[in-house]
């Protein structure tokens, strides 16, 4: 299985979690490439299209959503899976509601046919938040499951 990976960042805590799901498809045998999203190589033949921003005052980056909507087309057809890293989880379960309705929705309404669970990982401002690497891998093996589900 070929992915890649496609994210942005402003203080680098994205592109950990970007690694992180790297890690994960490789541990499972699949080759990975990751790219920034001003790098993207226009190579659409991957078997699947993982992309991710980081949430800043209350909505995913620009950069991100300019480029799935750019390549809706492309990704009309492809499997293509969404993550965000933020902080509204502090919040609880309010916090929980108004992130799908709020930060989700901004870039899961770019994808046509989306078949996977966007995830939602918690960031952090200085600290790294390791514990979250657990749910990182935990979401890559409910992606993989659901594409071996399909052959
Ligand atoms: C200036 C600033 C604004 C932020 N705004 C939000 C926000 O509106 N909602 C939220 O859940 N998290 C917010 N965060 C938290 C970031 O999403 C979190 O720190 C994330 O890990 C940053 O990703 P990055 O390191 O890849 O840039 C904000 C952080 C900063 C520093």
């Amino acid at each position: 299985m070929r992915v890649c990976i496609i994210y942005d960042t402003k203080r680098r805590s994205t592109e950990l979690f970007a690694k992180w799901i790297k890690e994960a498809f490789q541990e499972n045998g699949a080759v990975v490439d990751i790219f920034k999203v001003n790098e993207f190589n226009n190579d659409f033949s991957y078997d699947l299209f993982i992309v991710g921003s980081p949430i800043y005052y209350e909505k995913p980056l620009k950069s991100i959503t300019d480029f799935l909507q750019k390549y809706s087309d492309k990704f009309s057809t492809k499997n293509v899976a969404l993550f965000i890293v933020c902080m509204a989880q502090i919040f609880g379960k309010a916090g929980k509601v108004y992130i799908e309705k709020q930060y989700l929705k901004v870039l899961e309404s770019k994808v046509e046919n989306l078949m996977f669970k966007s995830a939602v990982f918690k960031g952090w401002i200085r600290k790294v938040n390791l514990e979250e690497k657990k749910e990182v891998f935990k979401w890559v093996n409910s992606l993989i499951e659901k594409l071996e589900g399909e052959v």
